[in-house]
């Protein structure tokens, strides 16, 4: 299985970490979404899409990409970080992708710390350990679903 794993990370690179520790497991290559061409999805069997949470939306960035992404019927897998903990819009992402004619597998969100300035504390040094280990596992299950 070949996996791409595209990525935009802004805030404190909270969901790279996430990006790099799927990739790691799945053996995929990694891009942020501004390295990647649209063409080159067409070889690849599976696509992970991912970011942190901006005025509850994922990064523009990626809506973009998948506007100029080609129909295809690739399995994809969509991921982010947040401070709220939580992927409350992600039917904006999943329509876009369904849509272009993609099928969404697999969906995994975490804590992402938020500020430094003192707001948004409880979620304090996220993607912790326990939620890399938790990205770990939902990559690794991902990988058995293709055997
Ligand atoms: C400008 C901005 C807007 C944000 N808006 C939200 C939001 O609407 N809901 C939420 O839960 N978190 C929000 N966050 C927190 C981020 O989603 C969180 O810190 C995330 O882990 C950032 O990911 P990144 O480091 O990969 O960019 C916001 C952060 C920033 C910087």
């Amino acid at each position: 299985m070949k996996t791409l794993i595209i990525y935009k990370s802004v805030h404190r690179k909270n969901t790279e970490k996430l990006a790099k520790v799927m990739a790691e497991v799945m053996n995929a290559d990694v891009a942020k979404v501004e390295d990647v061409r649209p063409e080159v999805l067409e070889g690849y069997d599976l696509i992970g899409f991912g970011s942190g949470i901006y005025a509850s939306k994922l990064h523009n960035k990626l809506f973009k990409f998948i506007r100029k992404m080609p129909a295809t019927d690739k399995k994809v897998f969509i991921f982010c970080t947040s401070g709220s903990g939580e992927f409350k819009k992600k039917q904006l992402i999943t329509e876009k992708l369904e849509l272009k004619g993609c099928t969404i597998v697999a969906e995994f969100n975490c804590s992402g710390e938020f500020s430094p300035l003192g707001f948004n504390l409880d979620k304090k040094g996220h993607p912790d350990e326990n939620d890399l280990k938790r990205a770990r596992q939902f990559a690794q299950g991902l990988v058995d679903l293709q055997q």
